[in-house]
């Protein structure tokens, strides 16, 4: 019987100690945790997202603020948003939500976001202080990921892990983690060559390519840890997942696996951040 990685059961476990933290943090400050979210543009996806955080935010006793910003907005008019956000000090958290319209830079306005508010682990100098070992706030799918492994006792030392996706806030701070937790990491991209043989070398798979069902269940090897980073149209994700029956050892389903993943991991990133500002 393969071990299925519920991560939406995780998840209401981890708000319901979360809600506990923030009924600490008012009583001894007098001040309610704030995750401002940033919307820009009119992605209806991206929309319901910072929706479902917002809502998030309601259930552990957090505020959140939501800024949603027009479509033809400019990096420096989004950059002047998150500067008065940092300069606020009733804000304790920040998300933008990724992706931004084409014409706005991305990693700038990430990298823009002050490191103590960095609650979804997407500037530069986060990354690099994960990298090295250092403290800092992961990014929020890929340290989902691990806090949903390691409850379930998923074994990580010595492992061959696969990455299939190299994104700034997925594959690369992915594969970062599981090299820090003593995995031996290969990364795949879209110019891997013989990508099936590749995954069928993994104990640990990981799909975050952002296709539907583009990993195929007959690449992977029987036992191994599966894991769907992946969420598309029809409750799909990267991989093949209903082929693969019970011959792997532990699966994350979609819907109902890394998103709520995701989620708790933002939402646990900014109680740390606002315990940290308002202690
Ligand atoms: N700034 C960021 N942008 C984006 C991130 C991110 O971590 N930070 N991740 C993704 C989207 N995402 C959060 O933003 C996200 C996607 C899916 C889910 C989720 O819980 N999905 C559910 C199903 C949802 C549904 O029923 O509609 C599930 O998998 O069970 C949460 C968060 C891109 N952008």
């Amino acid at each position: 019987m393969s071990l299925l990685l519920d991560g939406k059961a995780l998840s209401l476990k981890i708000e319901a100690d979360l809600a506990a933290r923030v009924a600490v943090i008012k009583e001894k400050s007098g001040r309610t945790p704030i995750l401002a979210t940033i919307l820009v543009g009119g992605d209806p996806a991206s929309a319901t997202y910072v929706t479902m955080k917002g809502k998030a935010c309601q259930r552990v006793g957090m505020d959140s603020i939501r800024l949603e910003l027009p479509e033809a907005t400019t990096t420096e008019e989004l950059l002047a948003e998150i500067a008065k956000l940092n300069a606020n000090p009733d804000v304790h958290g920040i998300l933008l939500q990724h992706p931004v319209p084409h014409q706005i830079d991305e990693r700038a306005c990430f990298d823009a976001i002050a490191l103590e508010k960095d609650v979804d682990g997407v500037t530069c100098l986060g990354f690099g202080r994960m990298a090295m070992g250092e403290r800092a706030y992961g990014s929020a799918t890929p340290a989902g990921i691990m806090t949903l492994l390691r409850h379930y006792g998923v074994e990580l030392a010595g492992k061959h892990a696969v990455v299939v996706g190299r994104s700034a806030i997925l594959g690369k701070p992915m594969a970062l983690m599981l090299l820090g937790a003593d995995c031996t990491v290969t990364v795949c991209h879209s110019k891997t060559r013989d990508l099936a043989a590749l995954v069928k070398q993994a104990d640990i798979v990981v799909g975050a390519v952002g296709r539907p069902e583009f990993i195929q269940a007959d690449w992977i090897k029987d036992g191994a840890v599966v894991v769907d980073a992946g969420y598309h149209p029809g409750g799909v994700g990267d991989i093949q997942l209903k082929p693969l029956g019970d011959r792997v050892a532990a699966w994350t389903p979609v819907p109902g696996g890394v998103g709520p993943m995701t989620i708790a991991t933002l939402i646990t990133q900014s109680v740390e951040a606002a315990e940290r500002q308002l202690g």
